[in-house]
């Protein structure tokens, strides 16, 4: 794809019809860490322009933990992961309590969802957290998505949101993402570093990714710093989504198009929804081991996978869930939806598809994985 100007970034950014905006908790705090009623307040302002002007937004909220860990006698945000679940089981109801009251002077109403990991990893929750979402935008909702971290175990939690944000921004198939933070732009090393330069447009987010300084956070609030607001930035990038990283007082001027902070721009074609989630977000259960053949008629990215060039299938599956496709040498060359259960599958192995149908029926005359569910990595 031919890659974009900053401005034509920034104008596809001013025209977003879908629009998902991520807020972590170092742009919603005051400097003791607690939660600031007038920086949020501020943020719905600008969100609520964009959404009274046509616009379909979704915010990816940060904060439950700050809102929560005052009213249960922490003096600072708690470092240990049970502390942090609890305070945000108290903080979230707080937290959207001011979302609501704040969207509610514009007319509008807001929907809170709370997801895990997990609930981005499994076909059926993914399908069901997309169909709530594209319904609250058609009702004219603002929707409220924050990690639930009460449930979200220690193996696999997000942590911080912005990969989340990145993946929700997939989901709705957002025109544009918005990282919001504490810093008013990408950096080409941490801020604290005094010769660091603000850098305005990235065009290639993966080149980049070598030549910036990423750091941690900055605040004793935030959990991802840099390094995963640049994930999220690259997903975006490598769905077909630009997005733009700036403070939360830039909010407003970075969804209209004017010149702050940083522009990511998308360095492929848009996917469809499903298979931007084949490739991010859907976990494998398995492995399908493809023969030489097979191996060179996926790595083309056109062909289904067929059982007569696969040699060994690993793991326990059901039709429908991920499985990664490696070569004999167990490098992985896709991701793909399974067509079988796994335990169906090695009666099927080295058979073409006239000996499927022969010697096991019609029902098995078909690519372990079709070529529409299968995303190369
Ligand atoms: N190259 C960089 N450019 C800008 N900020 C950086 C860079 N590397 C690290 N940071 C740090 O990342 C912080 C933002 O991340 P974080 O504190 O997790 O915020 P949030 O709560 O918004 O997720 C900034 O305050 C900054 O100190
Ligand atoms: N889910 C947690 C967010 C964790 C966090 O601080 O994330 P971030 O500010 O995006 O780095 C909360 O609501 O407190």
């Amino acid at each position: 794809m031919i890659t974009p100007s900053q401005a034509e970034v920034r104008m596809a950014i001013a025209e977003a019809q879908t629009i998902v905006v991520k807020v972590g908790s170092s742009s919603l705090t005051a400097s003791s860490g607690h939660l600031d009623p007038e920086r949020l307040n501020a943020l719905v302002a600008a969100l609520a322009r964009v959404r009274l002007m046509g616009g379909r937004v979704v915010l990816v909220s940060s904060g439950a933990i700050a809102a929560g860990f005052g009213s249960l006698g922490f003096s600072s945000r708690p470092t240990d992961v049970a502390d942090q679940q609890a305070c945000a089981a108290v903080g979230q109801g707080l937290l959207m309590a001011q979302y609501e009251t704040a969207f509610a002077r514009y007319g509008l109403r807001v929907g809170q969802i709370l997801l895990t990991a997990s609930d981005t990893m499994q076909p059926q929750q993914y399908r069901n957290v997309r169909r709530t979402l594209d319904r609250l935008l058609d009702l004219g909702a603002v929707p409220i998505i924050n990690e639930n971290d009460s449930l979200a175990s220690n193996e696999i939690r997000f942590g911080d949101n912005d990969r989340l944000s990145a993946l929700i921004a997939n989901i709705v198939v957002a025109d544009a993402l918005v990282l919001l933070t504490d810093v008013d732009a990408l950096y080409t090393a941490p801020p604290s570093q005094p010769d660091s330069k603000r850098i305005a447009y990235v065009p290639n987010v993966e080149d980049a990714l070598s030549r910036v300084e990423v750091g941690g956070s900055g605040s004793n609030v935030g959990t991802g710093g840099m390094v995963t607001k640049m994930e999220a930035a690259r997903v975006a990038a490598v769905s077909g989504i630009p997005s733009v990283l700036t403070c939360a007082a830039n909010a407003g001027p970075a969804m209209m198009g004017d010149p702050v902070g940083t522009v990511f721009a998308p360095i492929k074609d848009r996917g469809s929804s499903r298979r931007l989630w084949i490739g991010f977000a859907a976990h494998p259960f398995g492995t399908l081991v493809a023969d030489e053949g097979a191996a060179q008629a996926v790595r083309g990215g056109q062909a289904s996978l067929l059982a007569a060039g696969v040699v060994e299938v690993r793991g326990g599956f059901s039709a429908g869930d991920a499985v990664w496709i490696d070569d004999e040498a167990g490098n992985h060359l896709a991701k793909g939806l399974a067509g079988f259960d796994s335990e169906e599958i090695p009666q099927m192995l080295g058979r073409n598809t006239a000996q499927l149908k022969r010697f096991l029926g019609e029902e098995y005359a078909h690519p372990l994985v079709h070529r529409d569910n299968l995303v190369l990595v």
